[in-house]
């Protein structure tokens, strides 16, 4: 095999290459445990390759201030500390409360400090009006697919100049990439996609890994 053919990326086997991507950091008892008890609260949990980008990504920014719309059990939130600064404070939005009370043992159980943790039980859009304009390095977004334009709104608003914007489900499902597509959540993350591309306001990339992570800058 010539060099060029072996840096395709038509070479070898696609899924079992995303498969090994999505492995390719171990996962933590804590996040094993948390993700267990989302299934059978019949949640879905971020994958093993999104958790990776999520701790490389506010560990690259020294995170200090980080806002998650949907805290499910706490996988993703798992994530984010991991890479956040030791004193670091993790906002999370969760309109169940039973979602975050397995999330809040997640965090007790991988030792993280409760005055690191901010959980605000309510609806995503009742709630982000009401946190401070331009205090936060990430906005992490998995919350209600169908408010995706909305919190990309919200998240141009809170960001600081440098922070990033994370939307998880960026590729929903396979679906975001076909236009034929009409389905309300395709069709709404498509929007929210455009949002960001037309704002002017971030520098973006999208990335393959799970169901598609949206990574803005804002700038
Ligand atoms: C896919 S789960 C989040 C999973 C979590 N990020 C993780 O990986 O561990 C989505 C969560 O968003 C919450 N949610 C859905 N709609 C919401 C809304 N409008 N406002 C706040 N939370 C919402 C659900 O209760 C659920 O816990």
């Amino acid at each position: 095999m010539n060099a060029a053919a072996k840096n395709s990326p038509r070479t070898g086997s696609l899924p079992a290459s995303l498969a090994y991507a999505e492995a390719f950091v171990a996962e933590s008892e804590p996040s094993r445990v948390a993700r267990r008890k989302a299934s059978g609260l019949g949640l879905a949990s971020i994958s093993g390759g999104v958790a990776a980008a999520l701790t490389l990504l506010t560990k690259t920014l020294s995170a200090k201030a980080v806002v998650e719309i949907g805290t499910g059990t706490g996988v993703s939130g798992l994530a984010l500390f991991a890479g956040m600064v030791a004193d670091g404070v993790l906002t999370s939005i969760d309109s169940e409360s039973e979602n975050q009370a397995a999330a809040r043992e997640a965090f007790s159980e991988a030792a993280v400090p409760s005055r690191r943790i901010r959980l605000i039980a309510g609806q995503a859009l009742n709630v982000l009006p009401k946190l401070s304009d331009g205090a936060y390095d990430v906005v992490f977004v998995n919350g209600d697919p169908l408010e995706y334009v909305e919190y990309v709104a919200q998240a141009e608003r809170l960001l600081r100049p440098g922070g990033l914007l994370l939307l998880h489900h960026a590729l929903w499902e396979g679906k975001v990439a076909d236009e034929q597509n009409s389905d309300d959540e395709p069709l709404i993350v498509r929007e929210a996609l455009e949002a960001v591309q037309d704002s002017g306001l971030f520098t973006a990339a999208l990335l393959p890994v799970g169901d598609g992570l949206l990574v803005a800058v804002r700038d």
